[in-house]
């Protein structure tokens, strides 16, 4: 894998090109997932072409990193603020890795009083990408935290797209707030559709007519969330296009519902992977 730092829309990011010729594309603002490409050159990713690039927004697209923080559970910024911050490029163990890390410094303290590493690692391999998100406890006392590899997955249409594999999994509806055991053997999509699900043991896939993708997570991501804003939440997002919410479906690798605490020294790994069928 060959990695450079390149500039995208104005701001530092690393990109590793795999031996296929698949691309990985990560900002260093939050080390966030701008792109995946396969080596078709198709892009798997959605990145609104409305997203701020200004090294302070969250970027709407590609991969944020919602910890430790999940949405507005709690009394930090949305999602956290993993993905409002500078990350650093540093070297991995493994060459095939893109490693990202941030640590605890004055902005984080002011809002989070504890001391932690975070790594990201983005790992390509033939039709398959995978993310990874390392806590590490650098602190003399344990503290809890939640998470979310928050991907914006690519769709041609999404009135066509599909997302198979939650039928019997335990469904938080956020807009009704109603619990109940998913019942459709497929998800399709076509208005605001906001829900938190037990993640499934077995890989979800998103059928589309032009290809379908597997879509698995570490069993330490206890949930799978699934958003999509639809046409009325979508007008309201000033960093997507009208038509945006056509062209996404958010399926996150989660930990949410009973937070991770981390003793000091401990760690906690969860990922995410992604593989066109
Ligand atoms: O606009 P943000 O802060 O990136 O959040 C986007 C969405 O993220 C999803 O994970 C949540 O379930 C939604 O409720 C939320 O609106």
């Amino acid at each position: 894998m060959e990695t450079s730092l390149i500039e995208f829309r104005g701001q530092p990011a690393m990109r590793a090109t795999g031996a296929d010729g698949s691309t990985v594309t990560i900002a260093l603002h939050g080390a966030h997932v701008l792109s995946w490409t396969t080596a078709d050159a198709v892009e798997r990713l959605y990145l609104s072409p409305r997203a701020v690039f200004d090294g302070q927004a969250a970027i709407r697209g590609g991969i944020p990193i919602c910890c430790p923080q999940f949405n507005q559970r709690g009394m930090l910024p949305k999602h956290g603020f993993m993905r409002n911050l500078p990350w650093e490029n540093a070297p991995s163990d493994d060459p095939q890795t893109l490693r990202l890390t941030l640590r605890d410094k004055e902005a984080t303290r002011k809002l989070w009083p504890h001391s932690f590493e975070a790594r990201l690692d983005a790992a390509l391999s033939p039709g398959g990408l995978r993310t990874a998100l390392t806590l590490v406890n650098t602190d003399a006392s344990p503290w809890s935290f939640a998470a979310a590899l928050h991907t914006y997955l690519r769709v041609d249409d999404i009135g066509q797209a599909r997302l198979e594999g939650l039928q019997g999994a335990d469904r938080w509806d956020s807009l009704t707030d109603e619990r109940h055991a998913e019942t459709a053997a497929s998800l399709h999509f076509d208005a605001e559709f906001d829900s938190v699900y037990a993640a499934p043991t077995q890989p979800l896939r998103l059928a589309q007519p032009g290809g379908a993708l597997e879509i698995s997570q570490s069993a330490t991501c206890t949930e799978t969330v699934v958003w999509n804003p639809g046409a009325v939440l979508g007008a309201k997002l000033a960093d997507m296009p009208e038509d945006g919410w056509r062209h996404m479906l958010c399926v996150e690798a989660a930990r949410i519902d009973e937070p991770v605490l981390l003793a000091p020294g401990a760690q906690w790994l969860g990922w995410q992977q992604l593989r066109v069928l």
